[in-house]
């Protein structure tokens, strides 16, 4: 008897969300019916919308080109989900900067964020939660260019190891780029120092990145489009999707907890280094603060060793990729480097001296953005804009790709150039675009570039970078191919040859 119920059950669940598709998509065309019409965009299916158009694999580039048919902002829905893309750089300030006290919440992520358990998160915070504004007020201040000279000691020593590793093992860069910049974040994070490569920490990170993908892969999870799901019982048919998530939510809460608690047990037994964490967690007056201060301390330190532990590695990666593609722009990266540090390594005071490293970073950033859609934005009212409307929550999906390879502002866009940021006619800024925008822009942008600067001055100051050789020694092209991940994009493992400029340059590097 109890399992006939239980198929009844079942059989009636695809009619039940049949009817409230229905009735959401009868409702949603209410106000187009006054005369407003939503931005254009790709045919849609009858409910599925245009779900079957979406590609898993650089699905910026499938944006890009229904911005060339529909413009620059395209409307498109998977099932019952309302969703624009902004291509080009005046409809995403026009939107996420000027109205961005209506643009600035996130859609809700029903599998990271409410059943696994994660949308304390910053990444993942409504903009309506108490706790955004206090986090992002922490997080600024943690992060400002004023708190961000205290890092700089830091960062100067973890640049050194990194020179240090690329003249011992250089056919290992890419894993001693991952180390450095898990080595400064935790540093100035938890004041944690890892002994090696193989730290738990390193792959605690790698382990959390890879099961929060494994649950925000756009439309696997049925529960995305049909929240209501998110009541059937855990233990019922059907259900693995919550077991899934709550198990993905147990294991990736040790990201908040294990450094926390690390830096916590130092701090009380008065053996710590100054960090993110110590600063917060010791009030001036000496008293213990309260919990809701420690909780938000953890959640930030945590978003901290998130957001910076991937980043800055992808930058750099393509860094690599594009000095050996482009010997010349490197010549003339390093001629800049020894007029202004001649016979010495170059300190974060030599910012202002290197113009031509500054645009060669902007370059690497603009040609390769490492968050090519950004974190999706959502709409927090009904709004019209260009005689278009956009229904209140609807996703905000900035394709920051498009803006950095958008001919109209980057002639050329796929040519590698770092002099068109340069003089009176430099073209925009794409550090303006590349992290994020509004209140939600990224608030380690200023962090991640001093650590970009100081480790490609540094490294361009020591050594060339060289295509690779074939065994005949004539040099081959590198492979240039695109991983697609939760929200960043990485270049695939490519080979280079790194070679000190000579023995002299080696020498700076003290091996
Ligand atoms: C190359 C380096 C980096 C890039 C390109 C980058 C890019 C971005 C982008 C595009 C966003 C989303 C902004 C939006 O929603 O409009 C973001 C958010 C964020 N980033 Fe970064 N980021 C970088 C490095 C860092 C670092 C080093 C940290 C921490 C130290 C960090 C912490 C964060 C946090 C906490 C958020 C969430 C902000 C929020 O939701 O309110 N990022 N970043």
């Amino acid at each position: 008897m109890k399992g006939e119920n239980t198929n009844s059950f079942l059989i009636l669940i695809p009619f039940a969300l049949l009817a409230y598709y229905a009735c959401l998509w009868y409702f949603s065309g209410s106000r187009l019916r006054k005369g407003l019409q939503n931005p254009p965009g790709p045919k849609q299916r009858f409910i599925t919308g245009n779900l079957h158009q979406l590609s898993p694999l650089e699905p910026w580039l499938t944006f890009t080109s229904w911005s060339k048919a529909y413009g620059p902002i395209v409307y498109f829905k998977t099932l019952n989900s309302k969703n624009i893309v902004l291509n080009s750089a005046k409809v995403a300030l026009d939107l996420l900067e000027a109205r961005s006290a209506f643009y600035s919440d996130r859609p809700t992520n029903w599998m990271a964020g409410e059943i696994a358990g994660r949308k304390r998160t910053i990444f993942l915070t409504s903009f309506m939660d108490p706790r955004f504004k206090i986090m992002r007020r922490l997080l600024q201040t943690g992060l400002n260019t004023r708190a961000s000279k205290s890092y700089r000691p830091i960062q100067t020593q973890e640049t050194q190891i990194l020179l240090q590793n690329l003249a011992t093992t250089p056919e290992d860069f890419a894993t001693h780029i991952r180390r450095n910049a898990v080595a400064v974040i935790l540093k100035v994070a938890y004041g944690y120092q890892i002994a090696s490569n193989d730290d738990p920490l390193v792959h605690l990170l790698a382990k959390t990145s890879q099961l929060m993908g494994s649950i925000s892969i756009p439309g696997k999870y049925w529960v995305e489009f049909f929240p209501i799901l998110r009541f059937i019982p855990d233990w019922f048919p059907g259900a693995g999707f919550k077991r899934r998530a709550k198990e993905v939510g147990r294991v990736t809460s040790n990201i908040e907890c294990v450094p926390f608690d690390w830096a916590k047990t130092q701090i009380a037994n008065d053996d710590h280094v100054e960090s993110f964490t110590s600063k917060h967690l010791l009030s001036e007056d000496g008293l213990p603060v309260d919990g809701e201060t420690e909780q938000n301390t953890k959640w930030c330190s945590a978003a901290l060793f998130i957001g910076g532990g991937d980043t800055t590695v992808s930058t750099l990666r393509t860094f690599f990729f594009l000095m050996a593609t482009n010997p010349s722009v490197q010549a003339k990266a390093q001629a800049e480097i020894d007029l202004v540090a001649p016979n010495r390594l170059p300190t974060l005071d030599d910012y202002d001296s290197l113009p031509y490293i500054r645009a060669l970073i902007r370059e690497v950033m603009r040609w390769g953005p490492v968050a090519p859609l950004g974190i999706p934005h959502l709409a927090m009212e009904d709004d019209v804009y260009d005689n278009y409307y956009i229904a209140k929550g609807t996703k905000v999906i900035a394709n920051i790709w498009a803006i950095t390879h958008d001919e109209e502002i980057y002639p050329e866009p796929f040519t590698f150039n770092p002099s068109r940021h340069l003089g009176d006619d430099a073209q925009p800024d794409p550090l303006k675009f590349v992290f994020g925008f509004g209140r939600r822009a990224c608030p380690g942008a200023h962090l991640a570039e001093m650590s970009i600067f100081l480790n490609v001055s540094n490294i361009l100051a020591v050594f060339n970078i060289l295509k690779p050789v074939d065994q005949h020694g004539v040099e081959v092209e590198p492979t240039m191919e695109w991983t697609t991940g939760a929200a960043t994009m990485h270049l695939k493992p490519f080979q280079c040859r790194i070679q000190p400029r000579s023995k002299e340059h080696l020498m700076l590097v003290g091996t």
